[in-house]
């Protein structure tokens, strides 16, 4: 695999309403050729949006992902939407085990796991959340508790192509904290490993992402980290002005 391509991805999460469609319009404003030439960026809306923002992103090089799917194509589930339903919208990716759908929702690994290949199953790319709690860290946990998660959330068939992992501290979300830089790069070399000791050629050009209180202030100290090839972002994607900024990280 050759050199991984940044990602910047945007979560966000339950914002956004129909003028929300005018921000990402500034996003899209504001990816211009320089910023193209050395990043993707994908924006994850509400799936109320996600069609609307896929037509305005038409042309534009930026992706729209989902934020969850159901494990069935489709089906008595209401409520649910399924990977075919987040593809059809013009979306080409979904954030599947994110600890607040692990945390709220009662998801485990396994659900994650089947979500995954629903998502490879519609074409869809799966960017995969794994992360430890704090209470966890403080135990000196974390490692095992990631490794774990990504074992038991990622399927047979992973590619550089259909996967992206991002690791996000659950008490990094929404906080302003973050760990250290050391302690990212210990986590991301970890699943750096554990994807190539699984998927050999494949997982060495998964892209790993760190999530968790990144904003324009940190990001370019988190994204010159080993093996961090981009960022999900929760609260500074809502802004055209400081998802860019996180971006701009990379020029
Ligand atoms: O959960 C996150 C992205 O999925 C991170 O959220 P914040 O950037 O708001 O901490």
């Amino acid at each position: 695999m050759s050199k991984r391509r940044p990602l910047v991805a945007g979560n966000w999460k339950m914002h956004g309403l129909k003028a929300s469609i005018a921000e990402f319009g500034r996003i899209s404003a504001g990816y211009d050729s320089a910023l193209r030439a050395k990043v993707d960026l994908v924006v994850c809306p509400p799936a109320t949006l996600m069609s609307a923002l896929a037509i305005v992103a038409l042309g534009t090089r930026i992706g729209i992902g989902g934020q969850d799917c159901h494990t069935k194509a489709a089906g008595a589930y209401t409520g649910d939407i399924s990977a075919e339903m987040i593809a059809d919208t013009g979306a080409c990716a979904v954030i599947l085990g994110h600890s607040e759908r692990r945390s709220e929702h009662g998801e485990t690994d396994a659900l994650a796991r089947a979500k995954v290949e629903a998502a490879w199953r519609a074409g869809l790319v799966a960017i995969l959340c794994v992360g430890e709690t704090h209470a966890e860290r403080e135990a000196f946990r974390a490692l095992d508790v990631v490794r774990s998660q990504l074992a038991g959330s990622v399927p047979d068939g992973a590619t550089a192509a259909n996967l992206v992992v991002a690791y996000e501290p659950v008490w990094a979300i929404g906080t302003g904290l973050t760990p250290t830089t050391a302690d990212i790069a210990e986590m991301h070399a970890l699943l750096r490993a554990e994807l190539i000791a699984r998927f050999g050629h494949e997982g060495r050009g998964v892209r790993l992402l760190y999530g968790g209180s990144v904003k324009p202030e940190n990001a370019a100290d988190i994204l010159a980290i080993a093996d961090v090839d981009g960022a999900l972002v929760g609260g500074a994607s809502l802004k055209a002005e400081s998802f860019l900024a996180i971006a701009h990280a990379y020029l």
